[in-house]
């Protein structure tokens, strides 16, 4: 999504261009308008002078020429006539894996006018070029190996600024004290919060036998269950299913709210987070990405609607997440609260929420520290719901095309329940060896986050003789690298076996959880819902395609699913469908979900957002 980010101004900005023999005979508003563009470039450039320190003189220099030496060429990519823009926009890993088969794994590429052009109206022109990795290796070489400059996160005006969600912990700048700051919060109480009672964790096969995944895991554990009884009364709605369960799973981990057993209130509440963070990332609608200036617009000013939306957006997106704090808040003054992630912060000594002057973080208030821990809380909830629920709907699918796959998997899992009678539990991951590797293949065959979450670069880089200029876009290309077919051959297979035996292939979740000092906070807890999920389903359910329906169900013909992956930071399957029937070796699991009570609502509903 972010890749296409400038496709509207490139046609403004493109008509200019052509414009140039007119611009000489120009009628008055045309004149105005060039002196308006001066003013501002001077303006700009002054700005440079003024305030930037000697090493950035190059920015009115650029201007000139090189800054005064040899810069390294650009990587190779397509010229801007060469793009298709439509295509670009339509699962714009594919485009690029094709670039780099032309270019080779490092590609740039920009959709606005030439350089010459561009410097002339814009020194913020470098933070439009965008760099695609390929690779697995230029990616681990650059974002993962030279962490300490490839981390920080290109600056979106609208969202940042105009919005005020530069605290927002997938957009704050690395440079940020801040940005330490939380990392900190979210590593360690994501990690503390999966940890067995013994402090071990289950992760991988590299834990004891018999872990638990902790106080997260428990809370895992039990909405697992709640998704198997909605899959026994609703198959058909598994999608829905499936993004309640995840939405469930993460109210209760971040804030210990409960929703109720067919509440949709809060689904719909961080759909509509979703779009209307969205709505501030459309590809190149907002001119004030290209020309910061017009931020400083008045709000009253005909053609400032932007503005206007930027603000309302943001409020309304800062409300829905100081409510669900302030409800922890008020629980824990009440005495009757779930454990969870807000809760633990601001009730038990943490060590890693202190100052630490050395490292230039101050906490100068208690409502600091609240700050500080509202943002991660929320940030909880925006990177582990649409996320999973992309992951377990690819499972569905996967299931219904690979039955030999399936069937393999519930051999596992019914050998290791075998008469136990009870569900699977985080403790049985290294009994199952093959589960494991189905989610592995779940997370390699469709990866979430395709493009993950564009870094940027806090200083003028060189790789492989090119120049990564300072500020750009760089895009790892996930799903090229899943789909790289000297790491996995036959990429398009879905086949658990290749993470299996003495010489497995790469390990996906080295990539598809993102880079260097951004990388996921939330994957072991992640991994350890998926695994749990997937492999009760599998204990619980057969899913295989479905049918037609004729009055007579097993005539029916099989309706082959459609696979077709929709666009956005988040990549899901379009809606398809799918047969899922209890196993008869299931029965008393089914009855154990049936006598489950369909947990009531908390009243957080009654909070005003
Ligand atoms: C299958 C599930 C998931 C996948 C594939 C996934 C993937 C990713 C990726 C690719 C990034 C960007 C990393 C980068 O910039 O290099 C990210 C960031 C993030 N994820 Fe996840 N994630 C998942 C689940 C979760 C969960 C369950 C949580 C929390 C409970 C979570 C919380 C976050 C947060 C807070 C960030 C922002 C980190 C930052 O910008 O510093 N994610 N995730």
């Amino acid at each position: 999504m972010l890749t296409v980010s400038c496709g509207f101004s490139a046609i403004t900005m493109a008509s200019l261009d052509s414009n140039d023999g007119e611009f000489l005979t120009a009628s008055p508003t045309l004149f105005q308008l060039a002196l308006v563009l001066f003013a501002y470039i001077a303006l700009s450039n002054l700005r440079f002078l003024l305030y930037n320190t000697a090493s950035r003189w190059r920015g009115p220099i650029l201007l000139l020429g090189h800054g005064g030496r040899e810069r390294p060429p650009l990587p190779p990519g397509p010229k801007k006539s060469e793009i298709d823009i439509a295509k670009l926009r339509h699962n714009p890993w594919l485009t690029f894996r094709e670039w780099g088969k032309t270019y080779g794994p490092i590609t740039s590429y920009t959709l606005l006018p030439s350089p010459l052009t561009l410097k002339l109206l814009s020194p913020y022109y470098q933070h439009h070029t965008t760099i695609v990795l390929n690779t697995s290796k230029s990616i681990t070489d650059l974002l993962s190996a030279r962490s300490s400059i490839y981390s920080d996160r290109p600056v979106n005006w609208m969202t940042n600024e105009l919005a005020r969600r530069k605290w927002n912990v997938f957009n704050i700048r690395s440079t940020e004290g801040r940005f330490k700051m939380y990392r900190r919060v979210l590593g360690q109480g994501m990690r503390e919060g999966c940890s067995n009672v013994n402090g071990s964790t289950v992760e991988q096969g590299k834990s004891s036998k018999g872990g638990n995944g902790g106080e997260w895991g428990a809370i895992q554990e039990e909405e697992c269950r709640m998704l198997i009884k909605a899959l026994v009364k609703r198959p058909d709605d598994f999608l829905a299913e499936v993004r309640r369960s995840a939405v469930a799973v993460i109210l209760k981990l971040a804030y210990g709210f409960q929703i109720g057993g067919n509440d949709d209130h809060f689904v719909r509440l961080i759909e509509e987070t979703f779009a209307l963070s969205s709505s501030l990332l459309v590809p190149g609608k907002y001119l004030v990405e290209f020309f910061p200036i017009l931020r400083f617009v008045s709000d009253r000013f005909p053609g400032a609607g932007f503005k206007r939306h930027a603000k309302e957006v943001g409020q309304r997106l800062d409300r829905m997440s100081r409510a669900p704090f302030q409800w922890t808040k008020n629980q824990i003054a009440s005495g009757t609260y779930l454990p969870s992630f807000t809760s633990k912060l601001l009730t038990s000594p943490t060590p890693y929420l202190s100052p630490s002057p050395s490292a230039g973080l101050s906490l100068d208030s208690d409502s600091e520290k609240e700050d500080i821990i509202t943002w991660c809380s929320s940030a909880l909830y925006v990177g582990g719901g649409d996320t999973v629920v992309s992951a377990l709907s690819t499972f569905f699918l996967v299931m219904q095309l690979y039955p030999a796959v399936q069937a393999r998997a519930q051999g596992e899992v019914d050998r290791v329940l075998a008469e136990a009678g009870r569900f699977v539990r985080l403790g049985d991951w290294n009994e199952m060896p093959y589960v494991v590797a189905v989610m592995k293949e779940v997370l390699r065959w469709g990866p979430p986050a395709p493009l993950g979450i564009p870094h940027s670069v806090t200083k003028d880089d060189t790789y492989g003789g090119y120049l990564i200029p300072k500020g750009s876009k760089v895009v790892p290309n996930i799903w090229a690298v899943m789909h790289d077919e000297e790491m996995y051959p036959d990429p398009e297979k879905f086949s658990p076996e290749r993470h299996l035996g003495e010489n497995p292939q790469p390990d996906p979740t080295q990539f598809v959880f993102g880079f260097g000092k951004r990388v996921c906070p939330g994957a072991r807890f992640a991994e350890n819902g998926l695994f749990l999920n997937i492999a009760n389903i599998l204990a619980v359910f057969d899913i295989s395609k479905a049918r037609t329906f004729d009055g007579k169900v097993k005539s029916g013909v099989e309706i082959e699913p459609c696979v077709r992956w929709t666009t956005s930071v988040t990549s899901h399957l379009e809606p398809f469908t799918c047969r899922i029937t209890p196993r008869a070796s299931a029965s008393h699991l089914v009855e154990t979900v049936l006598e489950m009570e369909d947990p009531v609502a908390d009243g957080l509903h009654d909070q005003p957002l």
